[in-house]
């Protein structure tokens, strides 16, 4: 996660299209005051939790899926996490790795009771395809294994999981420099890390080290708390709900910027306070915050990984 961490940096260094407001910085840490509001992962009561490996299993398929939901309007996150969940608790055997490789988009639709087709659904059938195929060949089927293999790090777990599955190696080239953002390989550390509250398969020793996941919510979120700037030419894109590609210098600079800004807000944190607050914390914090607004706009892109 070094590698996030620092390629972030480098991309805030040398943008173009987003800034990140040292004052917005100073502003939104004085307004937290030294703690970090407390939410609760799973506020929504909307995962499946049985203290096992099938928690395992069932967080992995869903971090496989978890990116974009904003193309169909009335689909969300809320909706993956509850489908999925559901169809675990009707039948044990859903997620096994021999019947991640048969699924069809019109039978993970019906698993997820979605009266249409998915957005990028192709994609997310062939990423599961991917993780059951992995998973059989390398880990006993078993994402638990996966998580058992690294030795409480989720450092290397996230390295772990973007050797064996491409599908969660979300880098990109900015300005001829690799950047790394790790987003849904991230976010499946911390969400065992949160399950399991620090325990079992979510004890990890370096669960500082995570970066926040740069998803479409929070940079919205740390727009409104004027903590990034746009140029007036990226504002209008979003405002006018203009898809932006994904790999454009405006994306990876929306995301990367994420990463860096809340960096600096945990550094001033920790410079004003004393408190080490973690990364996975503000993030859950912000994210909440963004799903809850109404009026939030968020930047559009096609992506697998966010
Ligand atoms: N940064 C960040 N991004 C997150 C999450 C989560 C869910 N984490 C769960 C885990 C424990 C908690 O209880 C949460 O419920 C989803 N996303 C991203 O948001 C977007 C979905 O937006 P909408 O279309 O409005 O549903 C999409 O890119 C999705 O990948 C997070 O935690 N942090």
């Amino acid at each position: 996660m070094e590698e996030v961490r620092l390629s972030a940096a480098w991309v805030a260094t040398h943008s173009s299209h987003v800034t990140v407001d040292s004052t917005g910085i100073e502003r939104a840490v004085d307004a937290i005051n030294g703690s970090v509001p407390k939410v609760e992962w799973d506020f929504e009561g909307i995962h499946y939790f049985d203290n096992g490996p099938l928690t395992v299993q069932y967080l992995f398929v869903l971090d496989a899926l978890n990116f974009c939901f904003w193309p169909d309007k009335d689909l969300s996150y809320d909706h993956l996490a509850s489908g999925l969940k559901a169809a675990i608790q009707n039948d044990k055997s859903v997620f096994n790795a021999d019947r991640l490789q048969t699924y069809t988009g019109p039978q993970l639709r019906e698993l997820l009771k979605w009266p249409r087709p998915l957005p990028l659904e192709d994609e997310r059938v062939r990423l599961l395809h991917e993780v059951g195929l992995e998973l059989e060949r390398s880990f006993g089927g078993k994402a638990a294994n996966l998580v058992e293999s690294c030795g409480k790090s989720a450092a290397s777990l996230v390295a772990l999981i973007a050797r064996h599955f491409p599908g969660f190696r979300d880098h990109s080239v900015y300005k001829g420099h690799q950047v790394f953002l790790y987003k849904r390989a991230q976010i499946f550390a911390a969400d065992l890390w949160g399950a399991f509250k620090g325990q079992g398969y979510g004890e990890f020793n370096d669960i500082g080290a995570v970066t926040i996941f740069a998803d479409y919510i929070v940079p919205a979120v740390l727009r409104q708390l004027g903590v990034l700037k746009y140029s007036s030419s990226l504002a209008g894109k979003i405002e006018a709900n203009k898809e932006i590609d994904s790999g454009t210098e405006e994306e990876v600079e929306l995301r990367a910027c994420s990463i860096y800004a809340v960096e600096k807000m945990r550094d001033l944190i920790k410079m004003k306070s004393g408190k080490q607050v973690l990364s996975v914390e503000l993030d859950l914090w912000l994210w909440s915050f963004g799903i809850q607004s109404q009026s939030l706009l968020h930047h559009r892109t096609l992506s697998i990984y966010y």
